[in-house]
């Protein structure tokens, strides 16, 4: 395919999110219904498209409509390339036509600029304060892939040579031990022996330098009580703890099993019924469903997506769940809080609101790792259970 062409096809697929498919699904039917597209035009469509999610509201402003065309059109403009790609030569998008003229940038309000929905401007600015701008502007831009080593099976300068061979070149990350970021050929990743065979998992940076900051020590008992896929989980079981995992939707943990297996490290999963009788551990983590703000590079869709009620029914949920864990935390123990999150009602909010309820209780450390180009955003709190 053209350059063109894959402009064309992203217009195709965007035009399918804007009426409310996923992501996912409307590259893979794309990629069905074009079977002839090679790897290569299908990583190029799939660039485009989240690059044009990620800038959704300014792309549509530049392009002068909020269609798979206008954004398409804007990102063109944004990148200095439109009489190259809407050339209307064979499968390229047609000219441009009256009525598409370019708008600047400057001309749009503050959420069109930043890529925000309006409303989310003061939970921005309320948690990040003079670094709203940069952390919306970072938010703009493509999240690096990073890979935590498995200490349980190997160490980093071999897992660095096994993933060489494979054409996967990294790098160490700083301040973080086992972390690594891929620096050439990401895609490969998963394909590589290093991968296949348990020697690294796909964790980003953020998530892996919280879950050191545990200080786990071997045959901790520790409870994830919001497992998912079980990431935290393996990096906790990686660093000798002795772990539970649980999550409301036992289907969302089916792959933990396999992963444990993969990574050589032994993860009992268990319903919910079973976690008072297994209780008290000495570490419980919940690793709270949120907005996923602080990592909406990964997920652009999101951003627009989200709406006041569900943010609000978030908030009820986080405050949940961490009622839920209280109890289950042995005295002298860490009730650990983690979201993806930047915003205040997601986290700093919802630890006071518990505090407040809890005088068994205190915070003894509390961070928020704001996204940036070494790791998406992240919201820590360690709590200690005094009585
Ligand atoms: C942020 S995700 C977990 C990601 C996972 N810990 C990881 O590292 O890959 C949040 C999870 O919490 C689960 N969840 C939601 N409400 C819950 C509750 N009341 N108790 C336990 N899990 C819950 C969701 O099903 C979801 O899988």
């Amino acid at each position: 395919m053209t350059p063109a062409a894959r402009v064309a096809a992203a217009i195709e697929v965007l035009d399918l999110i804007f009426e409310g498919a996923t992501p996912e699904k409307s590259l893979t039917g794309w990629g069905r219904r074009h079977r002839f597209a090679g790897s290569k035009d299908r990583a190029a469509i799939r660039d485009h498209v989240f690059q044009a999610l990620r800038c959704r509201a300014s792309y549509a402003w530049l392009g002068g409509a909020q269609s798979g065309r206008g954004v398409m059109l804007g990102a063109m403009r944004a990148a200095g390339q439109v009489d190259e790609m809407f050339s209307g030569i064979a499968h390229a998008p047609r000219l441009v036509e009256d009525g598409e003229d370019a708008r600047a940038i400057e001309d749009a309000d503050r959420a069109t600029q930043n890529d925000i929905p309006e409303w989310l401007l003061p939970h921005f600015d309320g948690a990040l304060g003079a670094d709203s701008d940069g952390v919306m502007e970072t938010l703009k831009t493509r999240a690096g892939v990073f890979l935590r080593v498995n200490a349980a099976r190997t160490d980093t300068m071999e897992t660095i040579d096994v993933l060489a061979h494979d054409g996967v070149t990294v790098v160490l990350v700083r301040d973080i031990k086992n972390a690594l970021q891929v620096t050439d050929n990401e895609r490969r990743v998963a394909q590589t022996d290093a991968y296949l065979t348990g020697l690294i998992e796909l964790q980003d940076a953020s998530s892996q330098h919280a879950m050191i900051s545990l200080g786990l020590t071997a045959g901790q008992r520790v409870l994830d009580l919001c497992a998912g896929g079980g990431g935290k989980a393996l990096a906790m079981a990686a660093l000798g703890a002795d772990v539970v995992a649980h999550d409301i939707d036992p289907r969302r943990m089916v792959d933990l099993a396999p992963r444990a297996d993969r990574a050589g490290v032994v993860i009992e999963t268990v319903l919910t019924d079973a976690l008072a009788t297994l209780a008290p551990f000495d570490v419980v983590l919940v690793d709270a469903p949120c907005s996923g703000s602080g990592t909406w590079r990964r997920t652009p869709a999101a951003k627009w997506d989200l709406t006041p009620e569900r943010l609000l029914e978030l908030n009820q949920i986080q405050a949940d769940v961490l009622v839920q864990a209280a109890p289950l935390v042995g005295v002298g123990g860490t009730l650990a809080y983690a979201t993806c999150s930047v915003f205040d009602v997601e986290n700093g909010d919802r630890i006071d609101e518990f505090t407040e309820k809890n005088g068994d209780f205190e915070v003894i450390s509390k961070s928020l790792r704001r996204p940036r180009a070494d790791g998406d955003g992240f919201f820590f709190v360690q709590l200690r259970r005094t009585t």
